[in-house]
Formats: C-alpha cells, sequence, structure tokens
C-alpha cells in the first residue's frame, strides 16, 4: 500500500550484502513508478532509472538537459514505489565537483540505493553514440571524489561509469577504471564495450562490482545474464528496453485504431484492469476504509 516499507538505509544495505555474493543483480529500467513495481513483481533484483529515459519523458534528447532536481523528484516517485533498490543514471553529476557532493546528497535524501557518474564532457550524449569525448584524468577523479566524501551513508553506492573506450581504446578504460576504484569508486560501469572479452579484462582488472549496459540499438552486443553471470558481472540494466516496447506497442495500437475505430483486437496485449489493481494494492486501501474496494473485477 502507498509506498515500500523498506527503508532507503536498508535497501543500501541489502544491494551491499547482495552485491557482496558476487552473482548476477538484474536491474530492467523502470519508464515510470508504476513500472518499478511490476519490476519487482516479476522477482527482478533492483530498478534502474535511466538518464536516457527521464529525458525521452520529457520529450528531450538525452545531452545532459535535465536538471539536478528533475532527475532526483522522477527518482524519488519511481524508488518509493519498490521494496527494491533502485540505482539511478547522475549523467556528469550535474556540475562542477562541488555540485556532484550536491547531487550525492540530494539522491541519498530521494531515497537511492546509488548512483553513477560518468566522465564525458558536457553536453554529453548516449555512450553508444559516435563523437564522444571524456574529460581529463584529474578532472574524472575529482568528480568520483567529491560523490565519496560527500555521502552520509557508507552503504550509498557511488558507480564511476567511464566512457572513454570509445575514444582512446580498450587499455585505456582498463587505466582509467583502476584510477576511479583509487578515487572512491564502489563499482565501475564500463560502457560501450564491444565484445565478452572487454567486459572480461575490466572484469578481471578491478575488485569491485562490474555493471554491463545491455542497452538495444548500440555497440555492445545484447549477452544474455548467463553469459554475463559466466564472466562475473554483476550488476546488468536494461536501461531504456521498457520504454521502448512500450511506446513500440502505443505506436501499433494508435494504427490499429485509425484502421479499426477501436481497440478490440489489442485487448490481449494490455495490462488488465484487474491486474492494475493488483499492482496498486487497490484491494489493501480497504485497511483505511472498507468501502474502497467493495467490487470485484471481471478477469
Ligand atoms: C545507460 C544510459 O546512460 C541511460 O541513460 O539509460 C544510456 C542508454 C541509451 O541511450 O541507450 C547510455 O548512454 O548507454
Ligand atoms: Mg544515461
Amino acid at each position: 500500500m502507498l509506498y515500500s516499507k523498506t527503508t532507503p538505509e536498508d535497501k543500501r544495505r541489502i544491494f551491499r550484502d547482495r552485491l557482496a555474493t558476487g552473482e548476477l543483480l538484474q536491474f530492467p529500467g523502470a519508464f515510470n513508478p508504476l513500472s518499478a513495481r511490476l519490476i519487482e513483481q516479476k522477482g527482478f533484483d533492483g530498478v534502474y532509472i535511466s538518464g536516457a529515459v527521464l529525458s525521452a519523458d520529457l520529450g528531450l534528447p538525452d545531452i545532459g538537459l535535465t536538471t539536478l532536481s528533475e532527475v532526483a523528484g522522477r527518482a524519488k516517485q519511481i524508488a518509493r514505489m519498490t521494496e527494491l533498490p533502485a540505482l539511478v543514471d547522475a549523467d556528469t553529476g550535474f556540475g562542477e565537483p562541488m555540485n556532484v557532493a550536491r547531487t550525492i546528497q540530494e539522491l541519498e535524501d530521494a531515497g537511492l540505493a546509488g548512483m553513477h557518474i560518468e566522465d564525458q564532457i558536457n553536453p554529453k550524449r548516449c555512450g553508444h553514440l559516435d563523437g564522444k569525448q571524456v574529460v581529463d584524468e584529474s578532472t574524472a577523479l575529482k568528480r568520483i571524489r567529491s560523490a565519496a566524501d560527500a555521502r552520509r551513508d557508507d552503504n550509498f553506492l557511488i558507480m564511476a561509469r567511464t566512457d572513454i573506450r570509445a575514444v582512446d581504446g580498450l587499455d585505456a578504460a582498463i587505466d582509467r577504471a583502476k584510477k576511479l576504484v583509487d578515487a572512491g569508486a564502489d563499482a565501475i560501469f564500463p560502457e560501450a564495450m564491444r565484445d565478452l572479452g572487454e567486459f572480461e579484462a575490466v572484469r578481471n582488472a578491478v575488485d569491485v562490482p562490474i555493471l554491463a549496459n545491455m542497452t538495444e540499438f548500440g555497440k555492445s552486443e545484447l549477452f544474455t545474464s548467463s553469459q554475463l553471470a559466466d564472466i562475473g558481472i554483476n550488476i546488468v540494466i536494461w536501461p531504456v528496453s521498457l520504454l521502448r516496447i512500450a511506446m513500440g506497442a502505443a505506436g501499433r495500437a494508435l494504427d490499429t485504431l485509425t484502421e479499426h475505430g477501436n481497440l478490440t483486437s489489442k485487448l490481449d496485449e494490455m495490462q488488465h484492469r484487474a491486474d492494475l489493481y493488483d499492482l496498486v494494492d487497490y484491494e489493501g486501501y480497504n485497511h483505511f476504509d472498507t468501502s474502497v474496494f467493495n467490487f470485484t473485477v471481471a478477469k
């Protein structure tokens, strides 16, 4: 009912404990608060909150136009809908290292279990596009040091994402990953790895959890969870997939509506009213007032 019963502190502790097992944790991207609950209901380990989705949702390209307040606000709405830990994309940290410090505290206050900050310049772009540029080493490390210094809960996960692979190659990515860990990163997100061997090389170079980004239509092949688990990856995200699927289905439904004048042929593809009510725990609200849920919904 209402929101999550697990406190942010507990979510972070549980997330850390699960990461310590070394198993692969699966974090699909929630495109809104309701979908976070669906991810939980389907038995996943956590919820990813994507910057690409957040900006697309506002009708903006993913080039660093969203503000800290927008991201923290939406991430809070999503994180509080689930008992699962939520990991948010903090882009380049929303400014200078001092701003990064504030970003961390805002995201802690918003109930997130962790976040990642990348080493791209601003304006940034999707990590799977050509023409990226990264900041110099000193700036990249300062972002992470500020993040680690600013947190008040040691279990809040500071993940460093490096986009340098596409600019300077795999060796540079490994070198930067090691330095980011020395600067205080609890986990590494090596962006736009070409193949499993590259993920494995980063995995073997550092002693912290590694995230693999299985975004579609990008530079990485779409490996299965078991392939990623086999090489010791600890978190896998499908950041934009549910939004792509929902928008694809919505587009096709609008075509059907234009063609047939109704959506009867689409009923099987829709989330049923009963399943929606189940997901929002409509019946549970009888706890406050027994007349809230005193009807039945035909299945
Ligand atoms: C992971 C990512 O940062 C995101 O915002 O979800 C994006 C995903 C995408 O654009 O496909 C990324 O830069 O990889
Ligand atoms: Mg992003």
